[in-house]
């Protein structure tokens, strides 16, 4: 029987299965991402190199099986497998520049692109929601106590709200003097201990509406990112480490 050959990796908690190959059908992402069935990821992977080695198309699955466009936790732990100095990944929407140092990977995010979601009813209101695009689609909206949330309750059905036919990634975040709280429900996943890509798009909504002027530590259940908006991008840098190597059937 053919066996497919994978790297298990984690950031920030968020977990993942890495492929080197061309990405494998609906059942078999659903049935790799199963954590009874199969092996257990919020993202399954697949990556191919360029000739030089220095640029990877990558593609992104959610435990569902559907895809996104963007991945941030995921992009640093495929950086991290790699450790390659310097590359780029060709993703779905974006093409991101990754620098690997010291056992880091940081990554240009690109910028994030806003739009106005305030005039939604939307159930569970929560305050003031926000579309932010960062390569994928968020709904984020700030609030004054992020322990009074349960995003695992009110994430589902913005989710699924008939306004995002592709769905959302929902997130709620409470900004401190230098650090922004933050809890995500990710598109095809749920809740994770932590989403790269919503650091990114709550850091950039910040800095549009001018609630910021410099890098942020970002803290979510999983651990800390920082995330450092700028006019040329915004840039990602936190952990990830591999933590197996395996064959699946
Ligand atoms: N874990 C991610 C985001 C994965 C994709 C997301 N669920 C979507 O459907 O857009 C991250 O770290 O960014």
């Amino acid at each position: 029987m053919a066996t497919i050959s994978f790297i298990k990796a984690q950031a920030l908690s968020n977990d993942f299965v890495i492929i080197e190959g061309n990405p494998l059908g609906l059942e078999k992402i659903q049935h790799i991402a199963h954590r009874r069935l199969g092996i257990g990821c919020d993202q399954v992977i697949f990556f191919q190199r360029s000739q030089d080695k220095t640029v990877m198309d990558v593609q992104f699955f959610n435990a569902d099986g559907t895809e996104a466009e963007a991945c941030g936790n995921g992009s640093r732990a495929l950086v991290t497998f790699l450790a390659l100095p310097k590359i780029t990944l060709r993703t779905k929407t974006r093409h991101l520049n990754c620098i690997y140092s010291n056992g880091m990977a940081v990554i240009n995010m690109g910028h994030a692109l806003i739009s106005d979601v305030e005039a939604l009813i939307l159930s569970n209101q929560v305050g003031a929601w926000n579309g932010v695009d960062v390569g994928n689609p968020h709904l984020i909206a700030f609030v004054e106590d992020i322990e009074r949330i349960d995003i695992v309750a009110m994430g589902p059905l913005l989710e699924n709200h008939p306004t995002f036919p592709k769905r959302v990634n929902v997130s709620v975040a409470q900004l401190q003097a230098e650090r922004i709280l933050l809890k995500t429900w990710e598109r095809g996943s749920g809740y994770t201990g932590a989403c790269g890509t919503a650091a990114c798009a709550t850091t950039g909504l910040a800095y549009a509406k001018g609630l910021i002027s410099d890098s942020m530590l970002v803290s979510q259940q999983g651990g800390d990112l920082l995330v450092t908006p700028t006019e040329q991008g915004i840039w990602m840098a936190g952990p990830a480490t591999i933590v197996f190597k395996g064959e699946v059937f």
